[in-house]
């Protein structure tokens, strides 16, 4: 795990945009289309704020979300409704999103159903995650239901999980995201980097950041 630090958040924004802009270029040069799987929450607005602005072959690109909490896009939960206000207008509008809600399905009947569609996306060509303070990413969180399944080396690619005393969701698996062909994550403050930091120490089920740090870079503003 390598670890960069920007001197704030705005330059983190502007370095992490210019990084993945780059990345993705790249990887276009040597495929049909790429993959690029990204992270809801609250962090990564900016960024995708910038990025989206980059002139690159968003129509050979596939957007994916590392999770989604199981609520429709009206909902302001949803990573997608993020996603499409945020990363794909302008240039990056022409990329092709595929998201995962599924409307009168539980997010076990969606997981089947999106499944097969995500083969082809396999492995991830580049991949942003975010970290939340209890260690979680993407939705793999500690203690959830569902977990153990999410982390098994077998795992199916999305699974459903159900975080205590959060709304039912659905995430990428730990194998999918740990065999991603780049990675990168995202995180501000002091706390998020102490328990970066502590999570080494940590068994995937306490720490499940721990399960896809291989290779992992991590971007990092106070
Ligand atoms: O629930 C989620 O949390 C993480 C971290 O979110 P943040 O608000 O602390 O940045 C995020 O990466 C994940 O995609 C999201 O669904």
């Amino acid at each position: 795990m390598n670890i960069i630090e920007y001197a704030d958040r705005e330059l983190l924004a502007m370095g992490l945009a210019n990084v993945l802009a780059g990345s993705l270029k790249n990887a276009l040069l040597g495929n049909d289309f790429v993959s690029f799987a990204v992270p809801g929450g609250t962090t990564p607005g900016p960024i995708f704020d910038m990025l989206s602005a980059t002139e690159l072959d968003w129509d050979r690109v596939h957007v994916l979300l590392s999770d989604e909490r199981w609520v429709p896009e009206s909902d302001e939960q949803s990573n997608a409704r993020l996603v499409r206000a945020h990363l794909l207008t302008g240039p990056a509008g022409a990329a092709r999103f595929i998201p995962y809600y599924r409307e009168g399905m539980s997010p076990a009947e969606g997981c089947a159903a999106v499944n097969p569609t995500l083969d082809d996306e396999l492995p991830l060509s580049l991949l942003l995650l975010g970290m939340g303070g209890d260690m979680h990413t993407a939705s793999l969180f500690p203690g959830a239901k569902g977990l153990d399944a999410a982390l098994a080396s077998d795992a199916p690619t999305l699974c459903p999980i159900e975080p205590d005393g959060e709304v039912s969701r659905v995430t990428l698996s730990a194998p999918a995201l740990r065999d991603a062909m780049e990675k990168h994550l995202v995180i501000y403050g002091d706390d998020k980097r102490a328990a970066l930091e502590k999570a080494g120490d940590l068994s995937p089920e306490e720490a499940p950041i721990a399960a896809v740090w291989d290779d992992l870079e991590v971007h990092w503003a106070a």
